[in-house]
């Protein structure tokens, strides 16, 4: 079970006294890289690339199929391209990878979970709103590609831009860690946010292009105040690609480029990671 990355290039989010309607709508892509899962038999150790670590959106999807019979007899080992706390939705690509696994088990798991296949999505969202580690990278993910989340949560409201093509190229470069809970429990920033990240959903709508993207994605980065100098600094050395922004909510740059432009690209940047749009 594959799970892609998700970068999202802005974002508005919505509290609400349904945890299936807490959410944020806003816009962003899949990649090909991300994270894959394999379960053993075991009794509840996690493990990211062979390191033993604690993922609360994980240990809160593994309390929530508890619940619903599952006896928690599995080690869960994760095989991720990207690091945890880098804006590339790897918390809500394990939380979902983890349910549609189980999901897919339910009938060799000791009792037949009896659930609907939707239903595993909204235990991976719920998880990742109820850790505040994400509020729309478990739905884009689910649905892949370049998504435009028009509504909150479910049931799911989505723009799916199918036309795009594959010429392009996703660069993305990480500079450091980045506490997504910090950012989404701060009421002043988010308040900032809000704001600019539904006139870009606005916008985007009128004209849904990657091209737009990448526009409203670097200016919803500088007009929220997220982005920092050292990657505003780069995105302004890539303007000959089709855009690069900062990923939220991480510290990570990404851009998106044709063919002809990638080679200069790559060149600016010191640890690229080449991806396709994951469709
Ligand atoms: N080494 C680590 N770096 C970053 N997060 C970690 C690490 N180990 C465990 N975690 C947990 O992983 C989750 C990362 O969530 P988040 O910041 O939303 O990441 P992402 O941007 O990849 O979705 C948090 O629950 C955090 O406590
Ligand atoms: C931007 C974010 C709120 C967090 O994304 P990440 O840092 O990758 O967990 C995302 O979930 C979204 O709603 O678009």
């Amino acid at each position: 079970m594959f799970i892609p990355g998700h970068i999202t290039g802005f974002f508005a989010g919505y509290r609400s006294k349904n945890i299936l309607k807490t959410g944020s709508i806003g816009a962003g892509i899949t990649v090909n890289k991300g994270v894959k899962i394999e379960l053993q038999e075991g009794d509840g150790k996690i493990f990211y690339n062979g390191k033993k670590i604690k993922i609360c959106p994980v240990e809160k999807v593994i309390q929530q199929y508890k619940k619903l019979g599952y006896i928690g007899n599995h080690d869960i080992k994760f095989s991720a391209d990207f690091p945890l706390g880098s804006g590339l939705g790897m918390s809500g690509g394990c939380a979902l990878s983890l349910s549609k696994e189980l999901f897919k088990n339910q009938n060799k798991i000791q009792n037949n979970l009896n659930l609907n296949p939707i239903d595993c999505v909204k235990i991976a969202h719920i998880s990742e709103v109820e850790c505040g580690t994400g509020l729309g990278d478990v739905i884009a993910q689910h649905i892949k590609g370049f998504v435009i989340r028009k509504s909150p949560g479910f049931p799911i409201n989505v723009k799916k831009i199918t036309n795009i093509g594959d010429e392009y190229y996703v660069i993305v470069e990480i500079f450091g860690q980045k506490e997504t809970k910090e950012t989404l429990s701060n009421p002043e920033v988010m308040k900032r946010i809000n704001e600019i990240g539904k006139s870009c959903l606005n916008s985007l709508l009128k004209n849904p292009t990657l091209e737009n993207f990448m526009k409203l994605s670097l200016k919803f980065a500088i007009d929220s105040q997220l982005i920092n100098d050292r990657i505003l600094s780069i995105c302004e050395d890539l303007k000959f690609t089709v855009g690069a922004s900062q990923s939220m909510l991480g510290n990570t740059l990404f851009c998106i480029s044709k063919k002809e432009t990638l080679n200069d690209a790559l060149s600016i940047l010191n640890n690229p990671i080449v991806c396709k749009i994951y469709p």
